[in-house]
């Protein structure tokens, strides 16, 4: 025989109890079963709160009526009037008497599943088959205790038995769940998980080939999908892992629900009543073997610690406080203890942490007041994260991603069989970390939470290039990128679950101001995990910030040269502080846009061969403009506002001009080679004619476009046909030397050849000689830019 439990969602009205009745025909169909089933819908709560009401003496006859109409169904043959009546009385005595009970509660909650009961056998009935009621306060005994409610196997056993034995083919019990008689004959309930509980008794003393348990999830996942996006159900699991799930905060039978199975062997299934058809989670002897199975947490819990030197090499103590502990009836969940004795730790309900306090303070009195217990110091707002299931690397994965991610481990404590691993974190930390957790070791689909500031040329066309390509990423890289937000230098938008195609539009309506201090609150709060900002401004200010968004615990990418191109002292510490945090910080794009040039100097740099030179046309604006322009019969400014549009210039094409640009990338490669130069150890020819220099902006420049043209012009009648001008950047490594200038080169030298917006690098090293390592290519352009700074994305989430 199989037992099929129903929970009280899957017996809501309409759809629901449709459904579990559509179910249970099926079911029958295959052979005989039995049914238990909880109170409808919110049936328990609605009539916890008319016993409160009751035994406070208030009215209760309206909120009667609200309980029985949702209990009412239109033709059925069960009388559901007389229960009204009932339960009016129950109550009515209830509410002159005054006095609140535990058993007087029972006796109101049993109504919710007899009421079901007895409906859905009137609806089987209704639909053919022999359906009776039973109640099982005839079939299940139990007693109160201070803690529980406990079995009486022997007599429900036999009473169970003698039942069954009774039965008739064909004839299905539908049975209430949740309640049994205590040894007066009172009603009294189950506790917690009750029905699953009435569900496994009666299946392990009719020794029931399965137990099926509907319910509104289809299963057991590998973390609470509240949490984790990416959770799945896990197909199969032991009874041993089931019962560290349920002790973790799963949403699986309770420990004690499992045990009678356990002990007969039967094979548990959770079904979803909403999708009957799709595979839920079966629970055996045997599971599914070695492997992580979950990652389950448990929230709002006390972490206590008791510390001092008191404690070392003293016998005694551990059972002092466990004493002190089981008098004020506080369970502990975890226990760590330091070798040396000076220190133990261990985790508390947080509704007993009071308790444990007075406990423990009043046990260890004399030792607080001499001195040889430090403290005994309450945590709460901690939550437990267990991994259960067998895996010889998860806690290293765990704590790496941890750590990386700035989440604190108060206690680590493993199981002895090692099939269990918790951790004790912050509750606020629990989100980001459940999610870091769950990615490191089931090596699923890990997610980069990215804000990206600058959304113009080279920011909206990464954003574009995220999303177009966001499928492939999570297909070939198992990386997901959510872009969490954006923000330009006015507004901002934020959105935990990601952005889409339509974030340019909603950046546009959004009526949030753009502030930094906004967004690192609004990230940190959010519980998201490794999360990477992305800064593709041209800002001094945000630069500045680095610092402070490394410190918060955010890897970086950046197309802005500031940071890397501000003070010597600023570069330092940043890297400094970098290495401190164990943060990231890539910015290939810095110099020569996408091409792999800072990377390419790293590698020659912190190789054995020695750099000694670098020269090149480093900005792609300058390249394009006098590509074009040595060639071309057209003004100065109108190539310099093809440059602009093409999107190749500095948001403030100035900083082009004036040679700022190319010196800040000078100084870029200078640092990476090791030297330590400053903006003003760079000699510049500026191209901004001395006539307008004094321009307060460039709006104001290019008005006076004219005189910029004429000392142009003058500049290119002094080239010989077989020149070409180019404004080239060159470092001289050994001589500490920096300098840009606008020099005259052959068309056929690899400077004068390079068309477009190229950009041309040779790397002049020791073992190369006179023959320099070139890198040519776009140095400038929203494609090719936005591009190298995905890459420093994906570079980033290959690391997580
Ligand atoms: N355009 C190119 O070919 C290349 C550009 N870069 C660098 O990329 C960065 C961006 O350049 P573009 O996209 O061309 O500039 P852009 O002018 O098109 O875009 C700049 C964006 O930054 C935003 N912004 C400015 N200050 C901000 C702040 N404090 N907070 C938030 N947003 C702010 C602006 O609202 C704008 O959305 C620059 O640092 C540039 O040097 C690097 C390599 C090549
Ligand atoms: N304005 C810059 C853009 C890239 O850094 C350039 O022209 O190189």
């Amino acid at each position: 025989m199989k037992v099929l439990k129903f929970g009280g969602k899957s017996l809501s009205n309409g759809e629901p109890i449709e459904r579990a009745v559509n179910i249970i025909k099926e079911e029958a169909r295959t052979g005989a079963i039995a049914v238990i089933v909880s109170a409808r819908g919110q049936s328990t709560n609605l009539l916890l709160d008319l016993y409160a009401r009751a035994v406070q003496g208030k009215n209760f006859e309206k909120e009667l009526e609200n309980f029985m109409d949702l209990q009412y169904m239109q033709g059925l043959d069960a009388d559901l009037n007389a229960y009204q009546q009932e339960v009016g009385a129950v109550l009515h005595a209830l509410q002159l008497i005054g006095i609140d009970s535990e058993r007087a509660r029972d006796r109101v909650l049993a109504y919710g599943e007899v009421i079901s009961a007895r409906t859905v056998a009137s609806l089987l009935r209704r639909e053919g088959l022999e359906a009776v009621f039973v109640d099982a306060r005839d079939l299940l005994y139990a007693r109160a205790t201070a803690n529980e409610t406990v079995v009486d196997f022997p007599r429900s056993k036999s009473s169970t038995l003698a039942f069954f034995n009774s039965l008739q083919a064909h004839q299905i019990p539908v049975i209430t769940g949740f309640i049994a008689s205590d040894p007066t004959g009172r009603t009294i309930t189950l506790g917690r998980n009750g029905s699953n509980y009435t569900a496994t008794l009666i299946a392990s003393f009719i020794r029931a080939s399965e137990v099926q348990n509907w319910t509104d999830v289809d299963g057991v996942y590998t973390a609470s999908p509240k949490y984790v996006k990416g959770a799945q159900r896990i197909p199969h699991l032991s009874y041993r892992e089931a019962n560290e799930l349920a002790n973790f905060g799963a949403n699986v039978l309770h420990a004690k629900t499992i045990l009678p199975l356990v002990e007969s062997g039967i094979p548990l299934k959770i079904c979803s009543s909403l999708a009957p058809g799709r595979q839920g989670t079966l629970i055996d002897e045997n599971g599914s073997g070695k492997g992580i199975k979950a990652v389950t947490t448990v929230e709002d819990v006390s972490l206590v610690s008791i510390e001092g030197r008191g404690l070392l090499g003293k016998v005694g103590i551990d059972a002092r406080i466990f004493s002190a502990l089981s008098s004020r009836n506080v369970s502990v969940r975890l226990i760590s203890q330091a070798s040396s004795e000076r220190g133990i730790g261990f985790v508390i309900n947080k509704e007993d942490a009071a308790a444990a306090e007075h406990a423990l303070t009043t046990e260890f009195k004399d030792e607080l007041e001499h001195g040889s217990i430090s403290h005994i110091r309450i945590d709460s707002d901690m939550a437990i994260i267990a991994i259960v299931g067998r895996h010889n690397y998860s806690l290293e994965k765990a704590i790496y991603g941890l750590r990386r991610n700035k989440v604190w481990m108060h206690l680590i404590s493993n199981s002895i069989n090692g099939e269990q691993i918790s951790l004790v974190i912050d509750n606020k930390s629990l989100k980001k970390a459940v999610n870091v957790v769950h990615n490191q070791v089931f090596g699923a689909i890990k997610s980069l939470n990215l804000f990206a500031f600058g959304k113009g040329t080279v920011g909206g066309r990464l954003l574009d290039q995220i999303i177009e390509t966001g499928d492939e990423v999570v297909k070939r890289r198992n990386l997901k990128i959510n872009i969490v937000g954006v923000a330009d230098s006015v507004r901002m938008i934020f959105n935990e679950d990601g952005l889409g195609r339509n974030w340019k539009q909603e950046l546009a309506e959004s009526d949030q101001e753009s502030s930094l201090a906004d967004i690192i609150f609004r990230l940190g709060e959010s519980g998201l995990e490794n999360i990477v900002i992305a800064d593709n401004t041209s800002s001094q200010e945000l630069a500045e910030q680095y610092p402070v968004l490394v410190n918060s615990g955010f890897d970086i990418v950046a197309s802005n040269k500031k940071a890397n191109s501000i003070s010597y002292e600023f570069y330092q510490n940043l890297r400094n502080n970098l290495k401190r945090k164990g943060k990231l910080f890539y910015y290939e794009t810095n110099v020569g846009a996408g091409l792999p040039l800072i990377d390419t100097i790293k590698h020659l740099h912190n190789s054995s061969d020695r750099i000694e030179r670098i020269r090149g046309v480093f900005s792609g604006s300058l390249s394009y403009i006098f590509n074009n322009y040595s060639i071309q019969d057209k003004d100065f400014s109108a190539v310099l506002t093809e440059a602009k549009n093409l999107g190749l210039t500095e948001p403030d094409p100035r900083e082009d001009l004036s040679g700022l640009d190319v010196a800040r990338k000078l100084i870029i490669l200078a640092r990476e080679v090791g030297l330590k130069p400053e903006l003003e150890d760079v000699s510049v020819q500026s191209l901004v004619p001395e006539c307008v220099s004094d321009s307060k902006d460039y709006a104001e420049l290019y008005s006076r476009k004219e005189e910029v043209d004429a000392y142009f012009e003058q500049i290119k009648r002094g080239l010989t046909e077989e020149e070409v001008l180019r404004y080239v950047g060159d470092l001289e490594v050994k001589e500490n030397r920096l300098t840009v200038s606008l020099v005259k080169v052959s068309r056929n030298s690899p400077l004068g050849n390079i068309k477009n917006a190229d950009s041309i690098f040779e790397i002049y090293t020791e073992s190369y000689g006179a023959q320099p390592i070139i890198i040519q290519g776009a140095g400038a352009g929203s494609e090719v830019t936005a591009r190298g700074v995905y890459s420093d994305l994906l570079r980033i989430g290959g690391q997580y």
